[in-house]
């Protein structure tokens, strides 16, 4: 117990499995976590005179089983391994902490999700709005550094969607207002985050004398982040990290950006709620895990160089026309395995025999791709091609020395080829034979000397002997040594018996080392091909993305966009790539056409009914342009789009009140973001701007930022949706502002959604139809149409006002109307009140009474009349 405590005061908050012969044991409060968690019983234990300590423990070979869950569940484990062999030990056995395994560092399978990375995070605060930043998969050996703004480190936080993140231990405040509460964090201590300690670590992991190879040496902040990640690993325990090899710069003006909001908005990952209807859910038709997860990378990261999107644009064209190619490389690529992950945990010594037979396979099937590729008449194929190593006499040396079909750990043996090394196939002769060697022994001597009751023994004290009986001792060869003698026989050994002797005893110990030692040659003889193995892993996901690409284009029908340097977009019949995908059965999509164009068509004004689909009309210009510049072919006819730098959406209204800010705020953020984040090459997607605050309000905010949107510098292309008709004057006062609506027609009293998009504004929302649709109380639905009767009664003064050129929001003389409007439909005359809700009841009385002449009314006539009403009142 002194011992665990010493060790547990080191790792204060993590939950220490301390053990202990074959068991994992845990003590005090890590047993309460651990029995809850794990649902292990929970003990007491008796230390004699110091109090009684709770105890609940599992077998050591249950770890796997239990870790992930423990870590799953929110806990840090440090797990504390016996560090000498129990049996030479003198005394206490020497135990200390052999690894921590947290969210971010996690290499178990049971933790990872094979198609998603599993970074850890460290974010540097230089000050209030400044950082550097670097995101590390320990499991994959990717590593990327970057530096920015709040705003930035907050995109690649949402793009990267870290396991853990680290930050300066006194930021713990700032972090939550910036960055929210969701996430894991762990806390450094401020010293960590000094630039000499830092690169120093840096310099020792890459075993380099300047970070200038790299590309990265200008980023003292994302360096200074980027060490604070080696110096976590450090001290958790994770020293043998040498498929960390190199590092990556994120540079803000290589992709498309799109804002934290942008990722959620559009849907794209889904992040925590995995029943979402996503993008990444549409496209993801990768076969491999690297495949997996590089298309999420190339989701959140799109190109903004045209030549590269046109690159791959014309490799997906390319595939999709190689009709046999493509289901070839498929097949290799499906078959080749999580080679990334396996290659890293070599150096973490992590891998087993059946992983690393995976891993040969794997590079098997790298050199059925390599083939093809080079064999391929396109030009972009040949260099990936050119770029695959197979690592083929690895992959040999591995399927020659392991079996078939080798266990998952070493522990069992029996995982070595025979023919592999002449002792161990002695050894096993030995150990598989043993009984009818000494038979054969026995029987040979006995013939060679006549010795006829000569029999071969064991035991203890000296091992095997030969037993010869009194009356056969004058035949016993003179070489043989005469050991022990016995009433009536004497027991002798003979060289022979003794090399045998040594050779059987612990010849299963022998032979389970000397497998282990000639595995560990075969990951020394592996670490070597580690960079090689990790590139093949990077063209194997690339691979895979394309080739993904190509399927959904053909399953789909999606064609090939067309980027240019101008700044005009027009898509023919485009579609909403993931509403499209889940649309009930036998309803279809309709297509739309879409042009913007910074002359004369900048800005649209959207108007339409609720549900005519509005939102999906601008989600779709997003998406497509999305995915023109992931290089994927897009769910249009046609799309010429410009090359486009920014992509912002504001779209629905969404709550962030655990960050303490109303939805109302949430939208102010997010289009203040925008706006001050213009460039000329933006898509700005605007969906019912200023709906979450007074009529009065939302409007002119609306109006004032549609005109700002057209009056400054940049003059993105937007799309503005609203349900604030009043907007579609905008069209008469500026030159680049359209109006368009969403078609419906009216049957009785119902609408039918055509979804096709039409010049002009639209006047109605028919708001109430749809609340009707949803199934609000008949009598609700009669009474909002009569407020709004009302309203509508006569056209408000002053809303807007048309002629003002300056700002053309409602006059206070409008203002006032409105109000005595709002207040006449208060009047007693209109309140919602249970009369109202029960007016067909009251209707019925009050005919009833009306119809009655007081003057003529006997008593008891009054009494039945009075019991009809009660009646009445009763069934309603
Ligand atoms: N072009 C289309 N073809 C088929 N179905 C569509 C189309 N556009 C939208 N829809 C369907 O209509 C639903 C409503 O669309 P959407 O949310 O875009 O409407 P909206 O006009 O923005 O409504 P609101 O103003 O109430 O927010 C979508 O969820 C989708 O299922």
């Amino acid at each position: 117990m002194q011992q665990h405590n010493a060790i547990k005061q080191k790792y204060p908050d993590a939950v220490l499995l301390f053990r202990v012969g074959d068991f994992y044991e845990t003590f005090g409060s890590d047993a309460i976590i651990a029995s809850q968690v794990l649902g292990i019983t929970l003990t007491k234990r008796n230390n004699g005179a110091a109090s009684a300590s709770e105890l609940a423990g599992f077998p050591h070979h249950a770890l796997d089983t239990y870790l992930h869950k423990l870590v799953k569940a929110g806990y840090r484990v440090a797990i504390c391994d016996q560090l000498e062999d129990p049996k030479q030990a003198k005394g206490i056995v020497k135990r200390g902490v052999t690894e921590m395994v947290t969210p971010g560092t996690a290499t178990n399978e049971k933790l990872l999700d094979h198609h998603a990375n599993n970074f850890l995070a460290c974010l540097h605060f230089v000050d209030d709005n400044q950082f550097g930043i670097a995101f590390l998969d320990i499991s994959t050996g990717e590593f990327f550094l970057a530096e920015g703004d709040r705003e930035y480190a907050d995109k690649l936080l949402q793009s990267f969607q870290p396991a853990e993140i680290l930050f300066q231990r006194h930021r713990q405040k700032l972090f939550k207002e910036y960055f929210g509460t969701k996430a894991y964090t762990y806390t450094l201590d401020e010293w960590v985050f000094q630039e000499h300690y830092t690169r120093e670590l840096l310099l020792k992991q890459f075993q380099t004398h300047s970070l200038k190879g790299f590309g990265v040496e200008d980023l003292n902040n994302g360096l200074t982040a980027a060490g604070g990640l080696l110096h976590y690993l450090k001290d958790t325990e994770h020293p043998n990290l040498q498929h960390i090899r190199s590092i990556q710069r994120i540079d803000r003006s290589d992709f498309l950006w799109m804002d934290r909001f942008t990722i959620r908005n559009l849907e794209l990952l889904g992040g925590a709620n995995a029943d979402a209807h996503t993008l990444l859910k549409v496209l993801d038709h990768t076969v491999s895990p690297m495949g997996a997860r590089l298309l999420k990378r190339w989701m959140v990261f799109p190109l903004k160089d045209r030549r590269r999107i046109e690159e791959r644009l014309d490799l997906v064209e390319y595939l999709i026309a190689a009709a046999d190619l493509r289901p070839a490389l498929i097949q290799h690529i499906r078959a080749c395995g999580d080679i990334e992950r396996l290659a890293s945990k070599v150096p973490m010594k992590k891998s087993g025999p059946r992983e690393v037979l995976q891993l040969a396979r794997g590079l098997v099937q790298v050199a059925a791709m390599q083939q093809l590729c080079l064999e391929s008449d396109n030009a972009w194929l040949r260099r990936l091609g050119d770029t695959l190593d197979p690592c083929s006499g690895l992959a040999a040396k591995i399927q020659e020395t392991l079996s078939e079909n080798p266990p998952p750990t070493i522990q069992k043996g029996d995982f070595i080829r025979k023919g592999v090394s002449a002792e161990l196939d002695e050894l096993r002769e030995i150990a598989s034979t043993g009984k009818e060697y000494l038979v054969k022994l026995q029987q040979e001597e006995a013939q060679r000397t006549g010795i006829s009751s000569l029999k071969v023994g064991f035991n203890n004290v000296f091992g095997y002997y030969l037993e010869v009986t009194n009356s056969h001792k004058q035949k016993v060869p003179a070489e043989w040594m005469r050991k022990q003698t016995l009433a009536n026989a004497e027991r002798y050994i003979t060289p022979e018996l003794k090399e045998y002797e040594e050779k059987i005893t612990g010849a299963e110990e022998k032979i389970i080392r000397l497998e282990a030692g000639i595995f560990e040659k075969l990951l020394e003889a592996l670490l070597e091909y580690l960079s090689p193995i990790q590139t093949n892993g990077n063209i194997v996901g690339i691979l895979d993305c394309v080739l993904c690409f190509a399927q959904v284009s053909l399953s789909f029908t999606y064609r090939k966009p067309q980027l240019h340097d101008g700044d005009n977009m027009k898509i023919i019949a485009g579609r909403h790539p993931v509403i499209e995908r889940y649309l009930p059965q036998g309803e279809q999509y309709i297509s739309n056409d879409l042009v913007l164009d910074k002359t004369q068509q900048q800005l649209i004004i959207l108007t339409g009914p609720n549900m005519s689909g509005k939102s999906a009309l601008l989600r779709q210009a997003a998406l497509i342009t999305l995915m023109a510049h992931m290089g994927c072919f897009v769910p249009a006819d046609e799309a010429l789009l410009p090359v486009t730098d920014r992509i912002f959406t504001r779209v629905g209204a969404s709550d962030n009140l655990s960050g303490g800010e109303s939805t109302f705020m949430v939208e102010m953020n997010e289009t203040a973001s925008i706006l001050n984040n213009l460039t000329p090459r933006s898509l700005v997607l605007l969906d019912e701007i200023g709906r979450g605050t007074s009529t009065y309000d939302g409007i002119s905010i609306a109006w004032s930022i549609a005109e700002y949107l057209h009056q400054c510098e940049q003059q993105p292309l937007t799309l503005f949706a609203t349900h604030y008709h009043e907007l579609n004057e905008l069209e008469e006062k500026w030159s680049r502002i359209r109006n368009y609506h969403i078609t419906n027609r009216e049957s009785g009293n119902k609408i039918i959604f055509l979804r096709k998009l039409a010049p002009g504004g639209s006047t109605h929302s028919f708001g109430i139809h749809v609340a009707r649709m949803a199934g609000m109380p008949a009598a609700l639905i009669d009474r909002a149409n009569e407020v709004l009767a009302h309203l509508e009664a006569k056209p408000i003064e002053g809303v807007p006002a048309e002629t003002a050129n300056v700002a053309p929001v409602p006059s206070a003389a409008g203002a006032r109307a409105v109000k005595e409007k709002i207040k006449a439909v208060d009047s007693p005359q209109f309140q919602l009140s249970i009369f109202d809700i029960h007016s067909q009841t009251f209707d019925s009385i009050r005919k009833q009474l009306e119809a009655v002449d007081i003057n003529r009314l006997t008593p008891v006539e009054a009494l039945l009349k009075l019991q009809e009403v009660k009646k009445l009142l009763g069934s309603s």
